[in-house]
């Protein structure tokens, strides 16, 4: 048995530090929610409803995302991690205070109490106006931080990001029909929604699982997160049984998992899954996830259909932006303390 204290405070005994292979996550054909036919889009909520109450991560496919945009991501994050480390650290991540944006360097923060750090680069990178279609507010000034001297980085990057708001803030329609809500019921809270995106470059792992971790085992501060892996494999989830289950690589699908902010206006019902990243393929491995939340003016609270006399509400409620900021500086804390 393994105690691991989370960065949300929360302390958890894991059973083995090694990996079980044999189960798998489940797989949800998300093309129906793109329907113009209610039911059908409601049968899509109904197995997204099961897969984050039960397990909080599920394989999207078919979900209409060209995967250009990743395979130019990529690309780019290629180009910028090759760079020296001098020019990475111009954009480190401490620069801009509670916020995470930037370079976050190798072996630099960890998750976890291990002998090394997590072996992984990063970087982070925030919603900015100017490249939503949908911006309330297409002046509001961002709050990125960018590379000099990489022609394309940035635009190659949001090319992706746009995609996936839109993909997201169709995702959260679903979630809100999943959660037996109208479907409008968020859409408020997405207008201008917290949507960080960041790509990661994990280098081959020669240290134990029990030394190290790639990324260790986290839940993510959002509403959900929508990550697109490589083919190397690695990332892995916690089940209730409290074993690590690897999520395997599926070509072209998204893995989607729940966060921690929609554990809790879910009152728990949609489950907030440990997560953690262990690179031992033998080559470099790369992902991209994209972290999708609501407004930072919104307030974080339990919604209607999930909380009852018999099940009232668990947390005390918060405003996005404090828990955010929270989370964030946490994060760039270290992590474990
Ligand atoms: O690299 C991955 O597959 C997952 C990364 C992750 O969990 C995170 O950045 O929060
Ligand atoms: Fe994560």
């Amino acid at each position: 048995m393994t105690t691991i204290t989370m960065q949300n405070g929360t302390i958890l005994q894991v059973k083995s530090n090694t990996t079980k292979s044999a189960e798998s996550l489940p797989v949800v054909d998300v093309s129906g929610m793109y329907s113009e036919d209610l039911e059908v889009r409601r049968k899509v909520a109904e197995e997204i409803r099961k897969a984050a109450h039960e397990v909080g991560f599920f394989y999207a496919i078919n979900h209409g995302v060209d995967p250009k945009y990743v395979a130019n991501s990529f690309e780019s994050a290629r180009s910028f991690f090759k760079l020296p480390i001098e020019k990475k650290m111009e954009v480190f991540t401490d620069l801009v205070p509670n916020e995470f944006v930037g370079y976050h360097p190798m072996e630099h923060y960890a998750r976890n109490k291990r002998a090394k750090k997590d072996l992984c680069e990063a970087f982070n990178w925030a919603y900015d106006a100017k490249y939503d279609p949908h911006a309330v507010n297409p002046d509001e000034p961002s709050i990125n931080i960018w590379p000099s001297d990489l022609p394309g980085f940035k635009d190659t990057l949001f090319e992706y990001h746009t995609e996936m708001l839109s993909f997201c803030r169709r995702m959260t329609r679903t979630f809100a029909l999943a959660l037996h809500l109208p479907e409008e019921y968020f859409d408020d809270f997405i207008k201008r929604p917290e949507a960080g995106m960041r790509v990661l470059h994990y280098p081959h792992q020669e240290a134990s699982d029990d030394d190290q971790d790639g990324i260790g085992a986290h839940t993510d501060f959002e509403c959900f997160t929508v990550v697109t892996q490589d083919m190397s494999g690695g990332l892995e989830v916690l089940s209730k049984a409290g074993e690590w289950i690897q999520a395997k690589p599926i070509e072209g699908a998204f893995v989607i998992n729940i966060a921690d902010c929609f554990m809790r206006q879910t009152n728990d019902y949609f489950v907030s899954t440990v997560h953690r990243v262990h690179n031992k393929s033998g080559s470099e491995r790369y992902s991209c996830p994209f972290f999708f939340g609501f407004d930072r003016k919104s307030i974080i609270e339990a919604v209607p259909t999930c909380v009852s006399a018999e099940n009232p509400m668990k947390y005390p409620v918060m405003k996005a932006g404090e828990y955010y900021a929270w989370r964030a500086n946490r994060a760039k804390a270290g992590g474990y303390n």
